[in-house]
């Protein structure tokens, strides 16, 4: 009678509490998606949409298991650099718990929606002047020295949570695997953490086979396609990472190493997708499946359609594309490729004509 979502899987958390912060997080839809999928050339196209989340992006997942294990260890400050969505989950989720809060942002380079959370969750939201990952060097010595407990996905507890994506993905699938997941790219830690669930359903003999992952970045900060790309064992850090999807605007991915393996052992592969591509597929998944989510997260929709045209994907394989975080977090995007009408006179016959054009 346990309701889906991340403490569902207790018995499989690092956490020995009965008492998590917890937001009903997790317990997200798995939607067939088959109109993008024939558009895609993919004979069974799920989404797993992660921006149903509490405050909207699959950081939720870690967040509860992190925050819960903060005040276990009875930490005061909990800390973290972010692009938006990791900010916005930590400033909820240490709200909730009671904790102060301290969370470093790219100046400039955040949406509105995540800055919204973490300010008017009361975090002490600090923009800096530079990228996230001058940002995190930051966040990590302040760390070393015991001034702040962690929350960024270095912290183990953190991805533990995220590994329940795959559980969840597996029980929707009846316990049956799909052939290919793909996610969108940025620190690393999801990709990881998602291929270590399906490792422990393997492990537990739960599930016989296992998928293989895909990742996705932007052409603008893709370190880690690059690595793969040349066999490399380790990424070159992009000094410089640049794209509308800010929240893979990420140079120095800090779990690279663990996304490789992922990526490596399991089969899979990693494509590189423009702003174009990214905006585009936002916009279809919207149009076509009724499912709205931010940029960064319509990469692996993006990438998915590059998989395909290079045979990385069949036609008749089963496929999860993971979307991370809602819509609703970048309104100011969506906006510059809408076009807003000017207002009318509310007449039936107006109307009726506007309705008809
Ligand atoms: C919507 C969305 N989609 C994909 C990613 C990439 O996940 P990772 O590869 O695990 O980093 C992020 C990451 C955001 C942050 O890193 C942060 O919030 O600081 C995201 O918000």
């Amino acid at each position: 009678g346990r309701r889906l979502g991340v403490w569902a899987f207790r018995e499989l958390l690092p956490v020995n509490t009965d008492d998590p912060v917890t937001m009903s997080e997790g317990g997200t839809g798995l939607h067939p998606c088959p109109r993008l999928g024939e558009e895609l050339g993919v004979r069974e196209l799920f989404v797993k949409n992660e921006g149903e989340n509490p405050t909207g992006s699959f950081k939720d997942r870690g967040m509860t298991v992190g925050v819960t294990k903060a005040v276990e260890l009875g930490a005061e400050v909990v800390a973290c650099a972010s692009t938006g969505n990791t900010s916005a989950s930590l400033a909820a989720y240490a709200a909730r718990a009671g904790l102060t809060c301290a969370v470093l942002l790219p100046a400039g380079k955040v949406a509105l929606g995540k800055l919204a959370q973490a300010l008017f969750h009361g975090a002490r939201v600090i923009p800096v002047n530079g990228n996230f990952d001058d940002a995190l060097d930051v966040v990590k010595k302040l760390a070393d020295e015991g001034i702040v407990y962690i929350l960024n996905s270095v912290n183990p507890f953190r991805l533990s949570g995220q590994r329940t994506i795959a559980y969840e993905i597996c029980l929707q699938l009846d316990w049956e695997v799909p052939d290919a997941v793909v996610v969108p790219v940025g620190n690393a830690g999801n990709i990881s953490a998602i291929w270590q669930g399906f490792l422990d359903l393997y492990r537990l003999g739960i599930i016989d086979e296992l998928p293989r992952m895909y990742g996705v970045q932007a052409e603008g900060a893709r370190p880690i396609v690059e690595a793969i790309r040349r066999g490399k064992e380790d990424i070159e850090p992009d000094p410089e990472p640049e794209t509308v999807a800010t929240a893979i605007r990420i140079g120095n991915p800090v779990n690279a190493i663990k996304a490789l393996r992922a990526i490596r052992c399991s089969g899979g592969w990693a494509v590189e997708v423009s702003d174009e591509e990214i905006l585009s597929a936002q916009r279809e998944l919207a149009t076509r499946e009724g499912i709205f989510v931010e940029p960064a997260s319509a990469a692996s929709i993006a990438g998915l359609r590059k998989f395909v045209e290079e045979g990385e994907i069949d036609a008749d394989e089963r496929v999860v594309c993971v979307t991370t975080g809602h819509g609703l977090k970048d309104p100011e995007t969506v906006m510059e490729v809408c076009e807003l009408p000017e207002p009318v006179e509310p007449d039936p016959e107006t109307i009726q004509r506007l309705i008809a054009e």
